[in-house]
């Protein structure tokens, strides 16, 4: 049989739920779903923002193409009066890095978190008109965890009411910086404040890079691209830029001054705000980085599923067709948890962005209350989300088998713009380390302290070291409760067990070094207790629509118990399950499968991903993988002649035996 149609066509009939209704729960609401159908199409429908030849594109090719898509996107967004909310959907839907991306998401908001009230008036709406384009220049070249480490210099002038910006050193070059290298005009830099020769720690300042009529970067500064990335295409649509500053003057208003000043004398003045406001914008854009996961991850199951419906082997009988390869249990055990994470990512990315704006609320308010937990949260959940995603979307690649090599199944270029979020914005490692000393304070304080937020399931220490799963068949573990207090139980120990090992070390610091990765294990422990709990939350409002709270119900367990099933090591050296408990809930997930197989299509349709987004032969939505892939294949420019170019200088001089006489 030639392509998939019939079978996709089959398989969306076997859905149990209503296809329709699933959407505006995945969006989050009729209007949200709607919002984001329209732009969708949008841009689905422009042919400005094709993307599928992009992998194809030199550099240069690349950048400039990228430059144009920016430019049609921000006329449409004037033209069409788009909102903000809408821009950001149009950014997603066009699905490429962009300059844009750090005017809008690092250097906009840490304007907003950081600077008084003047230097918003001044600079926002001109970042928001695009009259400037600002960048965020934090890392360096020796350093990036570190930020207290950074080596760039703020050194104010009292004479000219100035700071002098320096690189004193190769590795303070300002290294990473994405949309500066040939774009931005501004950027905030990240410099170690230098008063009278003494340290203050290391702000922001607003830094003019180039001269806003004719482009060219400013006296002093020395600004160009680090070069390739990762993958094709991919991120190499930005810009990500090397800076070293040599004595470079900026006003001493420039100096982003919400968390401290420095007055006309020199003076430093500490406000009452903390100084962990300096890295608000991280917070920001953590929250950030796990919402967008899940549309990540839901991208790359959506193609892998539907492959997995139409790709058959083996098993034909008396000629019949073969086995649909989603039917091999295998195949489920690897694709369905990656389904439903792809839902408890989007949940628990609901919730955080909930928690962010409740923050900065109070933040705007001066309640700094609750800052240590939206940073533990953010920053584990931003590892948790980005370390599974991008580890499921390579997973996914190997699901379609070889077919999932070929850059025309839209995979290999999901993957390599992806796997930087591991990294940027705080190493996926170093951000767990941060959930460490939250949980270590936690448990330390328990005696003394009820802990809050995520963390108040801590209350019930006594019970979660003492007591133990009481399930005894494998249909028990269909129970919320039950899955909720497993993981609570195996995380309290984790954490309890870490801070009974580290109080046996006289220096602290040197117990954290040293028990490190185990702690690095407890934090991920607690970080699942999120998601899972937050899942159960979700489920415990309306869902409206025939069938649909029932199977994100299935969805939940087949989450919950995969990862139970997982880390099975952790829940049985814990104590609280025992191997006969853990072989049950292995047993109950084959018969979650089974429940998810019928769905599977329906439930990747509710995604609501345009071909456009895909850009996947093997993804798309009639199924039609065959004929299509056959048809791309000579669409190649490679395929434009028989004969490649070199085949008759380098070639048929061995195939003539005369090399020794050919000119190489
Ligand atoms: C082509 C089409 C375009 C169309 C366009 C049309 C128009 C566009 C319209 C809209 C566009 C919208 C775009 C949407 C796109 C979205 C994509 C978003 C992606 C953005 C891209 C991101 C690129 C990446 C950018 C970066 O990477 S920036 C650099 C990030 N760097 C880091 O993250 C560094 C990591 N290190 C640290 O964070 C810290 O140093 C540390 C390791 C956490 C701490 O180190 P240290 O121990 O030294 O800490 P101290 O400084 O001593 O402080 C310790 C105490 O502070 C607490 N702490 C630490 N961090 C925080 C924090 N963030 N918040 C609060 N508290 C914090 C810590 O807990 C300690 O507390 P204590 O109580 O224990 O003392
Ligand atoms: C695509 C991309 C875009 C970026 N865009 C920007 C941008 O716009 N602006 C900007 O300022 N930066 C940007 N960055 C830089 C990015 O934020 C940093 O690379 C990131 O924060 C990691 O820091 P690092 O490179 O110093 O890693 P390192 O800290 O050097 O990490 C190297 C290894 O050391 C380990 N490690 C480090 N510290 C510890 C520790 N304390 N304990 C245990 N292990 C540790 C890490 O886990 C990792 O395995 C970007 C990076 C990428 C890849």
């Amino acid at each position: 049989m030639e392509g998939g149609v019939d079978y996709l066509i089959d398989e969306r009939k076997k859905a149990q739920f209503d296809v329709e209704a699933m959407k505006v729960a995945w969006a989050g609401s009729r209007q949200a779903f709607e919002l984001s159908d329209r732009i969708a199409k949008l841009v689905a429908n422009d042919p400005i923002f094709e993307k599928f030849s992009r992998p194809m594109l030199g550099r240069k090719e690349l950048f400039k193409n990228s430059l144009r898509k920016v430019a049609h996107a921000w006329k449409l967004i004037i033209d069409l009066r788009l909102s903000e909310e809408e821009a950001k959907l149009l950014r997603h839907y066009i699905d490429e890095p962009a300059y844009t991306d750090l005017q809008w998401e690092m250097f906009i908001p840490a304007i907003e978190g950081q600077g008084t009230e003047e230097q918003k008036r001044k600079w926002l709406p001109l970042a928001r008109k695009m009259q400037v384009i600002g960048s965020y220049a934090q890392t360096e070249l020796g350093h990036g965890s570190n930020v207290q480490g950074l080596e760039t210099t703020a050194t104010f002038d009292p004479q000219t009411d100035e700071f002098v910006i320096h690189s004193p050193t190769l590795t303070s070059s300002k290294w990473w910086p994405g949309g500066t290298a040939k774009v931005s005009t501004h950027a905030i830099v990240y410099a170690r404040l230098i008063l009278d020769g003494q340290f203050h720690g290391v702000h922001g300042f607003i830094v003019q890079l180039r001269n806003l009529e004719n482009h060219t970067p400013l006296p002093g500064i020395t600004v160009g691209d680090i070069g390739m990335k990762f993958g094709n295409g991919a991120y190499n649509t930005m810009d990500n830029g090397v800076i070293r500053f040599n004595h470079v003057h900026i006003p001493r208003n420039q100096m982003l001054m919400r968390v401290s000043q420095v007055t006309r004398e020199g003076k430093f003045v500490q406000s009452d705000v903390p100084r962990q406001l300096l890295y608000g914008t991280m917070v920001y854009v953590r929250q950030k980085i796990v919402a967008d996961a899940s549309k990540a991850l839901s991208r790359a199951v959506c193609i892998a599923t539907r492959y997995s419906a139409v790709r058959r082997q083996f098993g034909s009988r008396n000629g019949g067709p073969e086995i649909q390869v989603i039917d091999y249990k295998t195949q489920q055990s690897r694709l369905f948890p990656l389904l439903a994470s792809a839902y408890a990512f989007r949940f628990v990315g609901e919730w955080l962005k909930w928690l962010y704006t409740d923050v900065k609320q109070r933040l705007e308010a001066n309640d700094f209350s609750t800052l240590p937990e939206a940073h533990a949260c953010t920053a584990g959940l931003k590892s948790l989300t980005t370390s599974a995603t991008a580890d499921g979307i390579e997973e996914c690649r190997k699901l379609c088998g070889g077919h999932g090599y070929l850059v025309s199944s839209g995979i290999p270029e999901l993957f390599a713009t992806y796997v930087p979020a591991c990294t940027f914005e705080g190493d996926n490692v170093v951000m767990m380390l941060q959930v460490a000393r939250f949980l270590v304070k936690t448990v330390s304080e328990l005696g003394y302290k009820q802990p809050v937020g995520t963390t108040a399931y801590m209350r019930r220490v006594t019970a979660l070291m003492q007591s133990n799963c009481a399930v005894r068949t494998a249909e028990e573990w269909l129970n919320p409760g039950v899955v909720v207090e497993a993981f609570e139980a195996r995380s309290t120990r984790m954490a309890v067990a870490c801070g009974q090992r580290l109080a046996k070390f006289e220096n602290p610091e040197e117990g954290f070094a040293e028990l490190s990765a185990d702690l690095v294990e407890a934090s991920l422990a607690h970080c699942q207790v999120i998601v899972v709990s937050k899942f159960v939350e979700k489920l415990q409002q309306e869902i409206p629509g025939k069938g649909v709270k029932r199977l994100l119900e299935v969805l939940f367990y087949v989450y919950a118990l995969f990862l139970l099933h997982k880390h099975q090591g952790d829940f049985l050296a814990t104590g609280y399950l025992t191997p006969k408990q853990a072989s049950l809930a292995n047993d109950q997930l084959r018969i979650l499968y089974s429940k998810v197989r019928p769905n599977a299509i329906a439930l990747v349709d509710s995604f609501n991903h345009t071909d456009h987004l895909l850009s996947s032969i093997l993804g798309r939505y009639d199924g039609n993988v065959y004929p299509k892939l056959y048809e791309a294949a000579f669409n190649d420019p490679f395929n434009d002649s028989d004969i490649a170019d070199g085949i008759h200088q380098y070639v048929q001089p061995m195939l003539r035996q005369e090399l020794h006489s050919a000119k190489l």
